[in-house]
């Protein structure tokens, strides 16, 4: 290890509240098993592309940084929880992490593969090692001391506090996934998982199954699915934007991005439903109703994305994908849609999108809205909270938001690191508990 700036200050810390707390709530082991660290940098939480992206911004500036990672791996949500078809469904340019661009030979649409090998090159790159198999579990600011207390459980239960000036929260849009409650699940039977779990549908070969949610993932499962001739449905109880994902060989991303450079977002949102409708027909004949608000405007107001269509709407009008309402309940096999009608099916594929995991484990103010994990304050001010708290890659605009709040954070933490640096070291050697 090379982290010349951590200093393990004490090995047991049988008298710290902190210590006694998860001793009692019999989790962890022993208490030899605990160790506190003093980080003179930022400590990032997360090691996916947005936690990688202010760690190397940080380095460039040079303040160096941890990372606290509960995986085995940086971008686990990209190695270890998506399906094997999956490509970016944005262009290349924007998807970029800060300071390193994409090989010149990636296609505009990298696919996954090509985008962990970035990503891993990225980290090499800028030297960056984070601490694995470290979930963190508790961070608060300790008013009395001026620092944050952050705690985490490492392999075997080994817990650590870690003690730190900033904290940058990176851990992500879809850090858990979205389970909803079914009534029947325990008689259903069949295979049942989430589409965090889902990699190809040659585990269904030649079975019947049903997707919930017409998000990106819904679809391109559905999509996959097909391919792997499954007889497939999609459960599809709301209204879903589908925009085709390219127009006349240009990204339709890329494009709405030049027309908002000139035109308000509402007359933008028009020309996208002129041209959608042009390319893929009426949605609504095929059981897709769309919002009344355009895609763009229903982006911006409540981070619903639109589908960036690859092929499942052809499908769906060739009748290959079947649309179904809303589920009512389970049974042996079998599926009861809220319109009374039954079916049976193999499987179910639960494409119901994920949530942020921060009110679990970040006792702050008012940073982080406790119902959603999301900042409060909305794009671009989302950024940065009190006490040295930063939020990176909650900007529901994908990997460009991150790198945005990457700049910034970087840019905000380097212009109080030279002063605050040399003076912090000694207050934290003279806390009490650190010292007896
Ligand atoms: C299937 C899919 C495809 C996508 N495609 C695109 C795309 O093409 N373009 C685009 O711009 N965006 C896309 N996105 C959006 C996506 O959010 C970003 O691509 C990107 O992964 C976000 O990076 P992140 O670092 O913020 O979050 P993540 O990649 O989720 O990384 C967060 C990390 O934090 C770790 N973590 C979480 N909780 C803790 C904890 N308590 N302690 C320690 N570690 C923790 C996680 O294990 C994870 O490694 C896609 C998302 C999904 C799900
Ligand atoms: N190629 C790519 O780059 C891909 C990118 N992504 C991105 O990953 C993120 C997550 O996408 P995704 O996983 O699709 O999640 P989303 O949150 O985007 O979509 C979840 C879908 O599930 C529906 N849903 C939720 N609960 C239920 C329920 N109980 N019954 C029926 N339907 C339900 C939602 O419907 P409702 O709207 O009614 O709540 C919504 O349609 C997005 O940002 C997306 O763009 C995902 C896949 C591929
Ligand atoms: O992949 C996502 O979910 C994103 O948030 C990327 C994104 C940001 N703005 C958009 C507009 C249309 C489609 C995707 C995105």
């Amino acid at each position: 290890m090379d982290y010349y700036y951590l200093r393990e200050l004490e090995g047991k810390k049988a008298h710290d509240p902190l210590f006694i707390e998860t001793m009692n709530n019999k989790k962890t082991s022993t208490l030899s098993d605990h160790r506190c660290l003093w980080i003179p940098g930022p400590l990032i939480i997360g090691a996916g592309p947005s936690g990688l992206a202010v760690s190397a911004y940080l380095k460039q500036k040079g303040v160096p940084s941890l990372i606290l990672e509960r995986s085995n791996c940086i971008a686990s949500l990209w190695k270890l929880k998506t399906y094997d078809r999956l490509r970016l469904h944005l262009p290349k340019q924007v998807c970029e992490l800060p300071l390193m661009s994409f090989p010149i030979g990636f296609p505009t649409y990298p696919t996954k593969q090509q985008f962990i090998e970035y990503l891993e090159n990225y980290s090499k790159n800028f030297d960056i090692r984070p601490w694995f198999n470290e979930e963190v579990k508790n961070a608060e600011f300790d008013e009395k001391v001026g620092f944050w207390r952050v705690r985490s459980v490492g392999k075997g239960g080994m817990v650590s506090e870690f003690v730190c000036r900033w904290l940058i929260v990176a851990t992500g849009e879809n850090a858990e996934a979205v389970v909803p409650e079914i009534e029947g699940v325990g008689e259903f039977g069949g295979i049942i998982k989430h589409s965090s779990f889902y990699k190809s549908g040659e585990e269904f070969r030649d079975k019947k199954v049903l997707v919930v949610g017409c998000g990106n993932s819904g679809m391109e499962v559905c999509l996959d699915l097909c391919n792997h001739d499954v007889a497939t449905s999609i459960v599809v109880r709301d209204s879903v934007h589908i925009l085709p994902r390219d127009v006349l060989g240009k990204s339709t991303f890329g494009l709405s991005m030049w027309l908002l450079k000139w035109l308000p977002v509402y007359l933008v949102d028009h020309i996208l439903l002129i041209v959608s409708w042009l390319m893929l027909g009426d949605t609504a004949r095929f059981g897709l109703d769309r919002p009344r608000l355009g895609p763009l405007q229903l982006k911006n107001m409540s981070g619903k994305t639109p589908v960036l269509d690859v092929g499942a709407l052809a499908k769906i009008k060739n009748g290959e994908i079947k649309v179904r309402p809303g589920i009512k309940r389970l049974k042996r096999k079998t599926v009861e849609f809220v319109n009374g009608r039954t079916e049976n099916f193999d499987a179910i594929i639960l494409a119901t999108g994920y949530k942020s995991n921060v009110p679990y484990w970040l006792k702050d103010k008012d940073m982080f809205c406790k119902e959603d994990g999301y900042p409060t304050k909305p794009f671009p001010n989302g950024w940065k909270g009190e006490n040295g708290l930063y939020a990176v890659g909650f900007t529901k605009r994908g990997l460009l938001g991150a790198s945005i709040d990457a700049k910034r954070i970087a840019e905000d933490i380097e212009r109080c690191w030279i002063v605050e640096a040399k003076h912090t070291t000694p207050f934290a050697l003279l806390l009490p508990q650190y010292t007896s």
